[in-house]
């Protein structure tokens, strides 16, 4: 069944990150052959870095794709916070992508400082995108705090290495069927989104396998496939893992060779 973002049924289970494309004629490429739900913007890298100004904010927003601030680069609490009051005022939206990095070789989220400036957001109307581990304890406390949707790793962001965690990520949809869940960062290649969505996961976030495949159009297009492939699977019920091998071809009636 479609899951709803906040209320939202999203047009595909794609979310696509805006950063780091070669040009933005390829990122209005890639972003028309992905056909994502929505695209995430980070406020605070485009404000203080290269492409800043109007002419990024009107390509955003000619691309007619829904927008999902997001708070990437922000290291604690009062700048991630700073920053989604920022993004609703830019975007006009209340969706704020929340990140809140701990750790700077993996740059994984602080899952502490997370907790607290959902719960601040969430109270000041914010509908708060958590980016999250696969912690099924951390998932209890954000969604006190006041969070519909949770997205943990798949990997370090900009690893390209997939679903690291495959053991906790099943545990995390089986632990809560009716929360929307979403794959963010990390994933390398449009099999890794495939993956995601077959495990039962509502979407998926990616950006640098885009960004920087040689050719970000086509691999955008091959994850609009991925996608739809593995949303399709997973309402197909695919098959248990076995740990022995079962013929599949019956043996019955077969020829019997002297
Ligand atoms: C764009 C954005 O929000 C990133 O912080 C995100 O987590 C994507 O990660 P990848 O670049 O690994 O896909």
């Amino acid at each position: 069944m479609t899951k709803s973002f906040y209320g939202t049924t999203l047009s595909s289970p794609l979310m696509l990150g805006t950063a780091q494309y070669p040009s933005p004629d390829i990122l209005r490429d890639a972003v028309k052959a992905a056909q994502p739900g929505v695209v995430t913007v980070s406020l605070r890298r485009e404000s203080a870095g290269e492409r800043a100004g109007q002419a990024f904010w009107d390509l955003i927003q000619e691309l007619g794709v829904p927008v999902l601030p997001n708070t990437a680069g922000c290291h604690t609490v009062k700048e991630a916070v700073t920053t989604a009051h920022m993004a609703r005022e830019v975007f006009g939206t209340e969706w704020i992508k929340l990140e809140v990095i701990g750790e700077l070789d993996t740059l994984q989220p602080d899952v502490f400082g997370l907790v607290e400036a959902a719960r601040v957001l969430a109270e000041d109307g914010f509908k708060v995108f958590p980016y999250t581990t696969e912690d099924l304890v951390v998932a209890e406390r954000l969604l006190a705090a006041g969070c519909e949707v949770l997205m943990p790793w798949g990997a370090p962001i900009g690893s390209g290495k997939g679903l690291n965690n495959v053991f906790g990520l099943r545990a995390l949809r089986a632990h809560f069927p009716d929360v929307p869940l979403v794959v963010d960062a990390g994933i390398g290649v449009p099999s890794h989104a495939a993956q995601a969505l077959e495990l039962g996961y509502d979407a998926v976030l990616l950006n640098t396998a885009v960004a920087k495949a040689g050719d970000p159009a086509r691999m955008a297009e091959a994850f609009r496939l991925a996608v739809q492939a593995g949303a399709l699977a997973r309402t197909a019920d695919p098959m248990e893992e076995r740990d022995m091998a079962v013929p599949s071809t019956p043996v019955a009636g077969k020829a019997m060779l002297a």
